[in-house]
């Protein structure tokens, strides 16, 4: 029996270079690169648990596609994971619970044959985002990722609920989203008892998740399908769910609470991330948009998606390869001790996988007829090129969602208006691409653009 663990710094020097509370939040990325070109591919350090870091795209298959679901468990969420997604499908330890919401949100909304039930929603949500900017000047700079966020919203809320919801209801129960979600991205990597360490703000989020039911109990209540037996949204999915291992009880108010805010807000924010850096990518490569404006110019339907979209499926692709939405996927439990790369991986380990590319070069050509990557497989079963979206059991159920989404809302976009670096001055033609780590990587500087509407 294999004992040896991978290698690693000692836990003393880990904690002294990186983890000092007087230190601000590392920046993850580089931290690990440094280990990883000490130690090598896979490493391990042991902070009261073994938590073991993976930057290859074999050793990721090997845990995640031939680990035959050891490595497919969760550990424990963080304080305000808890509080505010306590039931989520994304923090549940692998179980009879992860498989029964898992199955769920699967079959009955992120399914191709529901997404397309969603057609009318995508088509009316592009329109007002599109009748919104033609509201500016022609010439005008916009922001865009409040755009985005605000079309992207109106469709997760009627998919979600079933319903459109008035302008004044929209906008709070979005501020409300952005509350928590800002809630989420500032909170202390390591706090300790955060109840009695930072009571005040505690309190707020306290108060912030009492909200949250207030406002969306009563909208999962009231969700009324016209076929009784098939749901025609998320809310009224998880009404009619059964727990058949509890005697077949129905979810809880926390559980439907805690699923549906899962759907609105941590899927939200990764999605508009990838739509801003896919449009900072086009701005920047006006040939690739012209690509793009080539397919889509004829097509008035919005609501279709990429499947016969192959350059700006491309786009999607590559900018999401440059841009993967976070440096580590969701991180990953041990069930059992297993081997790995000829080392152990002792039972209750945390696996991290580094998924981002340190390439920077923008081509989407890679993906199609005649490049490298053309069959590639984003769900990474076969093997593993990149992985944004994770793999294997655990991997992001609403990867096809959120392609589609981006072809609707940056094909719209593209279509009804030439998209140009904001400014006419030299330095300023250049789009920024810096990243910020927030909960996802972001760009630090939002993307502003000037618009030119298209005939
Ligand atoms: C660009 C957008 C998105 C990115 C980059 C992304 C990425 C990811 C990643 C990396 C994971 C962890 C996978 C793993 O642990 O192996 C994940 C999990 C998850 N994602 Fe996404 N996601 C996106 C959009 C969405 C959307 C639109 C939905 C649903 C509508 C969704 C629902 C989930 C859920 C429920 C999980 C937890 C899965 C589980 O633990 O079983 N995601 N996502």
């Amino acid at each position: 029996r294999n004992n040896k663990l991978p290698p690693g710094p000692p836990a003393i020097v880990f904690i002294a270079k990186f983890l000092l509370p007087w230190r601000p939040v590392p920046d993850i990325g580089s931290m690990l690169r440094g280990l990883h070109g000490r130690y090598g591919p896979i490493i391990s350090i042991w902070l009261l648990r073994t938590f073991v870091f993976v930057a290859d795209h074999d050793l990721t298959h090997s845990f995640l596609i031939k680990g035959g679901g050891n490595f497919d468990d969760r550990p424990p969420p963080n304080a305000i994971m808890k509080l505010f997604f306590p039931q989520g499908i994304g923090v549940s330890p692998y179980g009879a619970y992860w498989r029964l919401v898992r199955r769920n949100i699967t079959m009955q909304v992120l399914h191709p044959s529901r997404i397309r039930l969603f057609a009318p929603a995508r088509q009316r949500a592009c329109d007002a985002m599109v009748a919104s900017i033609r509201g500016n000047d022609a010439d005008a700079i916009i922001t865009v990722r409040p755009l985005l966020a605000r079309c992207l919203f109106e469709l997760i809320v009627e998919m979600s609920i079933g319903a459109r919801l008035p302008r004044e209801a929209l906008d709070e129960m979005q501020a409300m989203n952005q509350e928590i979600f800002q809630a989420m991205a500032e909170f202390p990597v390591f706090s300790v008892f955060p109840a009695l360490t930072m009571r005040k703000r505690w309190a707020r989020y306290v108060a912030l998740r009492e909200r949250q039911s207030e406002v969306l109990l009563p909208l999962i209540r009231a969700t009324r399908c016209a076929d009784d037996d098939a749901p025609c949204c998320y809310a009224n999915s998880l009404l009619k769910l059964r727990v058949a291992d509890e005697g077949g009880r129905p979810l809880t108010d926390a559980e439907m609470v805690s699923l549906c805010s899962e759907f609105m807000i941590v899927t939200m924010d990764a999605s508009v991330s990838m739509m801003e850096w896919i449009m900072a990518e086009l701005v920047s490569h006006p040939e690739a948009q012209d690509k793009v404006y080539e397919e889509v110019r004829g097509k008035t339907d919005a609501s279709e998606g990429e499947d016969d979209l192959p350059y700006l499926r491309a786009v999607i692709l590559e900018s999401l390869r440059l841009h993967p939405g976070a440096h580590l996927i969701l991180p990953h439990g041990a069930q059992s001790d297993g081997e790995v790369g000829g080392y152990m991986v002792p039972k209750g380990a945390m696996i991290n996988f580094f998924v981002a590319d340190p390439a920077r070069e923008f081509r989407p050509e890679r993906f199609l007829d005649g490049g490298a990557d053309v069959d590639m497989d984003i769900t990474g079963s076969r093997e593993i090129k990149m992985a944004p979206f994770g793999a294997g059991r655990r991997m992001c159920p609403g990867y096809m969602v959120a392609m589609h989404h981006a072809a609707c809302l940056v094909g719209t976009l593209v279509r009804e208006f030439k998209w140009l670096p904001p400014a006419q001055a030299e330095e300023a033609t250049i789009v920024d691409m810096t990243e910020e780590q927030a909960s996802f990587i972001v760009m630090k500087h939002r993307l502003r653009a000037r618009i030119i509407p298209r005939n």
